[in-house]
């Protein structure tokens, strides 16, 4: 028996004889290997054809790129191809649209074959000397040359096999019958980027009449390429049972994946040619396989494929009953929420379908496990799909199918109107879905991923589905979340973030296994992994996009801790900060994020750059402590040529003073007025603008930083260097949830810690509070504005501010009191002379004695109803508290009344 090694040495020395070094053949073949699940001869067939064209589409796609990367290029590329090769360009260039390509940025195997296998027999005659001057392999790039060359190979190889030449000339003029053994999908697809480059081109349609599905498919902006024959002429019975007969024996060497996707192109094309509408699935993977036969169950599925399946771009057809679907992908009858019917106004519904595969050699248990994504845009007129594809009548739906060949299906179904739908790339997607996550829900993990969620999704649903104790082969599980749905508040009992949501699910069959084990107690512990690695390996934070097939396990599992009662700040801060609740059951304070320092969210322009600190903000003189030089730094000069800092590091007295009057009596103060109030510009769009109510102008501390010359240890430089005291997050008796608390005794004027949180835009932090749809507990955001007046007009991305509701350090617990707070928040420039952004610091305005509860005064109008944060029923138990106040004035006057 052959070894893999010789097998893999033979092919690579095959392709080596091609041209291709070793080094670039050895990962597409090892790529292969996995998508074919280990089967050689599907690799070795036709004198490794299937590892060539990978070989050939990866080279080529990395062509593409680089012509991409440079418009000059770009051009002169284009001027030098082959009509075939400029057509893909123009494809993508023009219609704006993503190419095959730009979806198969996984795998270069991912990529649609670009050959000249065929033209339609309408071509005219100008077209056909065009194509055969475009194709002279004289004017040929190296690539279409090697390419030929291999057709070549194949054809000695295996001549009866009728392999297809590439840009033989005799296949130009008119469908041979040789040009009609090719497998179907390379010759349409071909036949559409002719079309389409010629189009798009030279600026006019060269071809076919417009009542053959393809042309306007090429002229438009929903698909670029389908599987239909384009040449005006029905396929006959021989050539289609010939063709099957083929795809019937390929098929039984790939095994039901394959011919799972095949059998669809039988289907489509069949139809298409019936009809020509304009119906159309494309898919953008290059099938190695050619339309199958698999005894498949009929089940009206929209669009199937498999990874090693290929493009299937073939007009759909209204009547689906001939449309067989894999065997696994069994609906059951009560899950089929719309069957044959169409949208309302009964116009073309797109139906984008993202498919997930996971192929999985038995042999090696899993270990082979190949993940490959796939696009596949369908069109079905007047939504006769019954069928796998669950339609919702207003909204979208996703529907997940397994099969037992160890198919993973999700489809993704979006009721629109397709008149200009154009399908985006799946980059785009994946990106945009991740920004409106963030957007909506805030709480994504920097490194969440959409696609990775995807392939867990998969994993989880095989490897849920293929336990032992499982009955769900073959099983259906819908799923249909909106956008709105995913923002519906969380299950309260699993101590997820306050303003998760959930989308709804339907698990028919096996609702009760999915619900053991989905939260790790699988052998795997996928299910488990797929939440943690999906949103950054922190289960308990999930954002809202969670499925609540997670969410709702968690409630059933043992969950981790949502916080370390030793240390809240998990090791980020100089010291531990426990947790204690000495009052109710409660045993951990809502999830959030710590963080020991602000981070961006976004939009915010926060500009560190060493370039921007002049000579006036910095001591490059300066060594050692600067609070020991006989002559005070540049550094000080904001504070009027003194430090803020005493030697023992507190706020000197008279500064701290002025910063207390300023946050007790702001009316005695300076305030700014903007003309043009970045707070009021989020609310053109209500029509709600209002004039600026005034921005308090407030006393800076500047730090010494990096460019300057002094130490970490010198003594302006408090803030930066971060908590020091003992502090604990402890829940307060009087009803105001958690607080902070001193464990020391502090004395007047020390940096208790910063406020620390996500940097917003003031528009960033609208658009949360307006979206804020479940009233998330928001924790008070605090402006930066404290410099406003500075500036004539201050653009959206400086109008900053602070919220530490997702992300945040202990300030987050500090609780509100009207006037007499023990704290004092103060603006520290440290890393920025610019005043967008800055810090904001705690300090003491009195010696607090330990186990003090630490407060602020929010500067709550407790009037202001416009306020981004409701205002609470403030339970501060100061004497001067305002909204006692408030209340007692309420009361009073309506009792004058
Ligand atoms: C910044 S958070 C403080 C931490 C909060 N207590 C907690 O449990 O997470 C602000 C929220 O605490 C509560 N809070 C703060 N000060 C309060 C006060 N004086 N009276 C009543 N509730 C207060 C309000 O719910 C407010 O929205």
């Amino acid at each position: 028996m052959v070894s893999n090694t010789e097998r893999a040495r033979a092919a690579l020395n095959a392709m080596k004889a091609l041209g291709f070094p070793k080094k670039v053949a050895t990962p597409v073949l090892k790529n292969l290997l996995m998508l074919y699940g280990g089967k050689w001869e599907l690799i070795e067939d036709e004198n490794y054809r299937a590892l060539a064209d990978a070989v050939l589409d990866m080279q080529e796609k990395g062509l593409k790129v680089d012509e991409d990367t440079t418009g000059k290029q770009k051009d002169t590329a284009v001027d030098d191809e082959p009509e075939s090769h400029r057509g893909t360009l123009r494809i993508r260039e023009d219609d704006q649209v993503a190419s095959p390509s730009a979806f198969a940025d996984e795998t270069p195997l991912k990529r649609p074959k670009l050959e000249v296998d065929e033209v339609p027999e309408s071509q005219t005659g100008q077209d056909k000397d065009s194509k055969k001057k475009d194709t002279a392999v004289d004017d040929e790039p190296e690539l279409y040359r090697t390419r030929a060359k291999i057709r070549e190979e194949d054809e000695q190889a295996s001549p009866s096999q009728h392999t297809p030449r590439a840009f033989d000339e005799s296949m130009l003029g008119t469908s041979t019958s040789e040009a009609n053994e090719l497998p179907k999908v390379h010759i349409q697809q071909k036949e559409t980027e002719l079309n389409s480059s010629r189009k798009n081109s030279k600026g006019k349609t060269l071809e076919a009449p417009p009542s053959e599905p393809f042309r306007e498919q090429a002229t438009g902006s929903i698909s670029r390429q389908h599987v239909s024959r384009t040449d005006g002429r029905k396929e006959t019975q021989n050539e289609v049972s010939r063709r099957e007969t083929r795809a019937s024996s390929r098929a039984r060497q790939s095994g039901a994946l394959q011919a799972q996707s095949s059998s669809l192109v039988v289907y489509q094309k069949e139809n298409s040619s019936a009809n020509g509408t304009l119906e159309t699935a494309v898919c953008l993977k290059e099938p190695k396989v050619e339309p199958g036969t698999m005894n498949l169950q009929k089940n009206d599925a929209v669009v199937q494929h498999s990874a090693l399946a290929g493009p299937i771009d073939e007009p759909l057809e209204n009547n689906s009953s001939k449309l067989e679907s894999p065997l696994a992908v069994l609906c059951p009858v009560e899950e089929r929420v719309v069957q044959g019917q169409g949208s309302e106004d009964g116009s073309l519904r797109s139906i984008p379908t993202l498919l997930t595969n996971v192929t999985e050699n038995d042999s090696k248990q899993h270990e082979d496990r190949a993940h490959v994504e796939e696009y596949i845009i369908a069109q079905s007129k007047n939504g006769a799909r019954d069928g796998i594809v669950n339609v919702q009548e207003t909204s979208s739906s996703i529907d997940i199918a397994s099969s037992a060949a160890g198919e993973v299906k999700l489809s993704l179904t979006c009721n629109t109107d397709s008149s200009n739908f154009h399908m985006p790339s799946l980059d785009t997607i994946y990106k945009m879905v991740e920004d409106r996550c963030l957007r909506s829900y805030k709480f994504l993990p920097p490194n969440f991923s959409l696609r990775h969620l995807m392939n867990e999704i998969c994993e989880c649903v095989l490897d849920l589905g293929t336990e032992p104790s499982s009955i769900n082969h073959g099983s259906y599980v819908k799923i249909n979340p909106t956008i709105e749905s995913l923002k519906r508040p969380g299950l309260q009992n699993v101590n997820l973030h306050p303003s998760s949501g959930l989308p709804n699910v339907a698990v028919p069959n096996n609702g009760a296994y999915l619900n053991e084990n989905a939260c790790g107690n699988d052998k795997t512990g996928r299910a488990k992994k797929a939440m943690q690695s999906a949103v950054g390996g922190v289960s308990n934070n999930m954002p809202e996009c969670s499925m609540a097939l997670w969410q709702s396990n968690l409630a059933l599992c043992d969950v981790r801790p949502t916080h370390d009662i030793n240390d809240i700040s998990k090791g980020e801060e100089r010291v531990r900060i426990s947790v204690v609740n000495e009052i109710s059951s409660e045993k951990y304070p809502p999830s959030f994020s710590y963080i020991p320092q602000n981070v961006v969210f976004q939009n915010a322009h926060v500009d560190f750059a060493l370039a921007r600190i002049g000579d006036e903000d910095y001591c490059s003189d300066c060594f050692g402590d600067c609070l020991s030089a006989p002559v005070s730094c540049p550094c000080a000069r904001e504070t009027g040529g003194e430090y803020a800092y005493t030697y023992d590091g507190l706020v000197k007295k008279q500064f701290l003073d002025e910063c207390i009057s300023m946050n007790r009596n702001p009316e005695k103060h300076h305030h700014f007025y903007c003309k043009d109030c970045p707070l009021e510009r989020p609310k053109n769009e209500a029509n709600k603008r209002g004039a600026c109510k005034g921005h308090l102008v407030r006393r800076f501390v500047k730090e010494c930083w990096s460019k300057c010359g002094c130490n970490k240890q010198c003594g302006n430089r408090v803030v930066q260097r971060g908590i020091t005291w003992n502090l604990q997050v402890f829940f307060t008796a009087d009803g105001k949830g958690w607080g902070l608390r001193t464990l020391d005794e502090l004395p007047r004027g020390a940096f208790v810690c910063e406020y620390v949180g996500e940097v917003l835009t003031n528009i960033e932090l609208y658009e949360r509070t307006v979206q804020n749809t479940d009233n998330a507990r928001h924790t008070y955001p605090v402006l930066l504005d404290a410099d406003w007046g500075s500036e004539s007009v201050l653009r959206d991305e400086e109008a900053l501010c602070l919220d530490a509701t997702f992300y945040g350090n202990v300030a987050r617990f500090i609780n509100h009191r009207c006037y007499d707070a023990n704290l004092v928040e103060i603006p520290v420039e440290i890393e920025s002379p610019d005043h967008h952004y800055y810090h904001l610091a705690f300090f003491t305005t009195r010696k607090i004695e330990a186990f003090e509860e630490l407060t602020w005064d929010y500067g709550i109008d407790f009037d202001d109803h416009e306020h981004p944060v409701k205002a609470f029923r403030c339970r501060c138990r100061s004497r001067l508290c305002r909204d006692q106040k408030r209340s007692k004035s309420k009361r009073k006057a309506s009792a004058s009344k």
